[in-house]
């Protein structure tokens, strides 16, 4: 089974122009790195919120690269220059509407304006890309979900289905650490303890 190798890409025209520090990047791979139990390797890119370049950074990741998964934030608002969303669209065989819906169900939880996110989950060949917000603290919030102050899921975070859908896909069986975001999976598409 080939090994787990994620793309993350930042979209921001500050960030990556050097205007403020990207935040993303290590956002993305800090929560990754604490999530999962399956080793894995990372492809990180920054990019201003240029359609044709957010496009070919996504082909290059899956096609070239080999990422079974790519995490993009940012972009995915209504303003003018938020076209994450559109270039994922344009790359995808298949769309995954329930990343998005479940997304700002999660943020709503958070922030009265989680429904001007556009974000949306695709299938392009073997892998999964997931647009995510930009700012750097709905990153761990939509991944992990909604959680009481006993730490008990409230709303299910998107990667609670993320390891399944790779599995799907032919991909890596994934594990991640359950106190973080626990991943389900129906009873007969469980690995069999060794
Ligand atoms: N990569 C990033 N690093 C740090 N902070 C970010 C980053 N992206 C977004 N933010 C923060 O989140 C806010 C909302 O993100 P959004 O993607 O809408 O950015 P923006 O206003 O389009 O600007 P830009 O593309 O220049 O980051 C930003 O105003 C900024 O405070
Ligand atoms: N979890 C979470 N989701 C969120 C936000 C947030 O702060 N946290 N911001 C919202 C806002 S204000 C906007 S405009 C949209 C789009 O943000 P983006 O353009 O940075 O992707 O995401 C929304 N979703």
């Amino acid at each position: 089974m080939a090994e787990l190798k994620i793309g993350l890409v930042s979209v921001s025209d500050r960030a990556s122009s050097g205007v403020y520090e990207d935040k993303g990047l290590p956002a993305l791979a800090e929560w990754l790195a604490g999530a999962l139990l399956t080793p894995f390797s990372l492809e990180q890119r920054l990019i201003p919120d240029e359609q044709p370049q957010i496009e070919a950074t996504l082909k290059q990741l899956v096609d070239e690269c080999g990422c079974q998964l790519v995490l993009t934030t940012g972009g995915t608002g209504p303003a003018r220059r938020d076209v994450t969303p559109d270039a994922t669209l344009a790359v995808a065989d298949r769309v995954m509407p329930g990343f998005g819906e479940q997304m700002r169900q999660i943020s709503l939880h958070y922030v009265p304006t989680a429904i001007l996110s556009r974000q949306t989950g695709v299938i392009r060949g073997d892998s999964l890309i997931l647009n995510l917000p930009g700012q750097p603290k709905s990153i761990k919030e939509t991944l992990e979900g909604v959680k009481d102050a006993d730490g008990k899921v409230v709303v299910h975070g998107i990667f609670a289905s993320v390891p399944y859908c790779i599995q799907l896909l032919d991909g890596p069986y994934i594990e991640t650490r359950p106190e973080v975001v626990a991943a389900f999976r129906p009873k007969s598409a469980l690995k069999p303890k060794e």
